[in-house]
């Protein structure tokens, strides 16, 4: 075998070069490492060697303050301080345990003087001050006011004439409560919301902060809200007839609780009895399901209930929502809900199939995709609207129960009408036309109507339709005029840097806007929606309508035609007619959209 060649001069030197190299970087980690053990060494031996240290500085002390002494003393103390000591020390030199004592004398006196006399550092400032701060000089230009006889914010001033209370989680600030002169215009929207933003800026852009005004005492509160529930997953929820969970708030916006099981592939069985409040019920709980099934995370926790029927001033609901915010998901959470009262009908102007998950199921009247499937329906819808109006005002007239088929609650999904306008060649106004009579009576005939809008097609919705629907909802990130558009007042809650899907604000009537986080409802013909999601769904879903039973009615009344043949395993009052193919019969003198073609 034929020996290695010899390596040449400028391999060699590389060599050496990394050679010297790795020698540098060992030599560097163990110096390091040895600084590190000595610095151990020295914290060791300093706590173990502490008392002995101590007296050796208390010794030097006394020693330095008896040196200091002799100089400073007039020569005959001197003279006395000396004789005095010499007799002492013979003294002490003759009584028993006498130079113990001394010296005992001696370590006490070390002992008192070796202590540690460094003044405790100066009290630093209250925390979060620096924050509070920031919050006031942000502000200082918006509510600086030369006639403010307070001069409650001044270019330099100090925040704590103006903050009266604040509170902290940590550095963060979660409440502050100021006051601001009277001459600021409290009742201007804009100027409002410059101030919101500029606390927004300074407390922390992560959370939502709620805005209380308090304009006829010119008091400002803030309070950063905690995070809305996670996502929670569809299921039967604990509500009474015609009561709608739409989703979950704060505890503060509402005096109600329902349990809520929050195990994603849980059993979805009712968790267990409403709550009231008042009565100061746990506000969580684990649960074990009568079933044997395992136990389910349950908690109680704030619903925004949306009432149909006779019992509600807002029986109609609109949800504006921007792109994938989760408008689709929220009109699965109603239809399923809706499903367990009475009948419903779909009508996807978007011609999205989004609604195909309910064709033949029992209560689902109608699923529309098509221009002339919607005409049909909406043209269906005002005649039903009028035999019911008609139906209920003869029983009353005539001193009888109202009969079933004119008070079934009927809940129409009409998605994005504005495209409806559009698909069907027919204006805002053909389209507001027919949906009137259902929108104006819709309490008393029991029909609510669930309209959704996308936020750049809010302006192209019917003043009317707008002037009958009272439940609002806003899905997603919204700017505040759209926001103010579609809830109909301010929300008064700004900030959070994210907007998850579901997330946005409700208002119900009349009420305040409250935070809203929809549950998790979705489609089980989506292909990627989890298996124990879509079984879930499948469960709430009424069951399928047999396609040999199914069939038209020959007449327009939904419960006129009698139960349908087939419905599998039905379970509903007597009177729910499934239709699957179409509606038939409306009124001679209802009016019909214009036909596209
Ligand atoms: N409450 C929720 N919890 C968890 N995820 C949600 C929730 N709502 C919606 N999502 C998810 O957000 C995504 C968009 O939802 P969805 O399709 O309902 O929005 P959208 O507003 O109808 O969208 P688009 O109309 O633009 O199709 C989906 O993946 C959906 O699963």
């Amino acid at each position: 075998m034929p020996s290695p060649l010899p390596p040449t001069a400028p391999a060699l030197s590389r060599r050496v070069a990394a050679a010297t190299r790795n020698g540098l970087h060992a030599t560097r980690a163990g110096l390091s490492n040895g600084r590190a053990h000595l610095g151990r060494v020295r914290h060791h031996a300093r706590d173990m060697f502490s008392p002995l240290l101590h007296l050796g500085r208390g010794l030097r002390r006394e020693a330095a303050w008896a040196r200091t002494w002799w100089k400073e003393a007039p020569p005959d103390k001197r003279k006395a301080a000396a004789v005095g000591v010499a007799v002492s020390a013979v003294l002490l030199y003759f009584l028993p345990f006498g130079p113990l004592l001394a010296l005992a004398a001696v370590m006490a006196g070390a002992a008192w003087m070796g202590r540690d006399r460094t003044p405790p550092p100066p009290p630093g400032p209250p925390p979060g001050d620096g924050r509070l701060q920031a919050v006031y000089n942000g502000l200082v230009p918006h509510l600086a006011d030369d006639h403010d006889p307070a001069g409650l914010f001044v270019p330099g001033g100090e925040y704590a004439k103006a903050f009266e209370h604040h509170e902290f989680d940590g550095d963060r600030l979660t409440r502050l409560e100021l006051r601001y002169s009277p001459y600021f215009t409290d009742d201007d929207p804009d100027a409002r919301a410059r101030i919101e933003r500029v606390i927004e800026a300074k407390a922390g852009r992560a959370r939502e902060y709620l805005y209380d005004w308090d304009t006829e005492n010119n008091r400002l509160t803030v309070a950063a809200l905690p995070p809305l529930p996670g996502p929670v997953p569809a299921q039967p929820y604990v509500t009474a007839p015609c009561e709608i969970v739409l989703g979950f708030t704060d505890a503060s916006s509402t005096n109600r609780l329902i349990p809520v099981s929050m195990t994603p592939g849980g059993p979805a069985e009712p968790a267990g009895a409403p709550v009231d409040k008042a009565a100061g019920a746990p506000p969580a709980a684990a649960t074990a399901p009568a079933n044997g099934a395992p136990a389910a995370n349950v908690h109680q926790l704030p619903p925004v209930i949306w009432r149909t029927g006779t019992r509600t001033n807002a029986p109609h609901l609109l949800a504006v929502a921007g792109p994938a915010a989760g408008k689709t998901t929220l009109l699965r959470t109603i239809a399923l809900q809706a499903l367990r009262d009475g009948d419903l009908i779909a009508i996807d102007a978007t011609g999205s199939g989004d609604f195909a998950y309910l064709a033949g199921r029992v209560g689902v009247l109608r699923v529309d995709s098509t221009a002339d499937q919607v005409r049909e329906t909406l043209t269906w819808l005002h005649a039903e609207t009028t035999r019911r109006a008609a139906a209920i005002g003869d029983a009353k007239a005539a001193g009888v129960p109202v009969p079933e088929d004119a008070r079934r609650p009927l809940l129409v999904l009409l998605d994005e009408p504005a495209e409806l306008a559009d698909a069907t060649g027919a204006s805002a106004s053909d389209v507001y036309e027919l949906l009137d009579l259902p929108l104006r009576l819709g309490r008393t005939t029991h029909i609510s109507v669930v309209t959704t809008a996308r936020p750049t097609q809010l302006a192209r919705l019917h003043p009317g339709l707008l002037g009958e629907t009272h439940t609002r909802i806003a899905l997603g990130p919204l700017d505040t005029d759209t926001l103010v558009a579609a809830l109909g007042a301010e929300p008064g809650i700004t900030g959070g840097d994210a907007m998850p899907p579901g997330r946005g604000y409700a208002r119900l009537g009349a009420g305040p806007v409250i935070r809203l986080q929809t549950p998790y409802t979705p489609d089980p013909l989506e292909d990627d929606t989890p298996e124990p999601d879509r079984r879930r769904i499948l469960d709430l879903l009424p069951d399928v309508v047999l396609a040999a039973g199914s069939r038209a009615p020959d007449a327009a009344p939904a419960g006129a035609a009698g139960a349908a043949a087939g419905a599998v395993s039905d379970g509903r009052p007597e009177g729910t007619v499934p239709v699957t193919t179409g509606l038939s019969g409306a009124g001679g003198g209802a009016p019909s959209l214009v036909k596209s073609h």
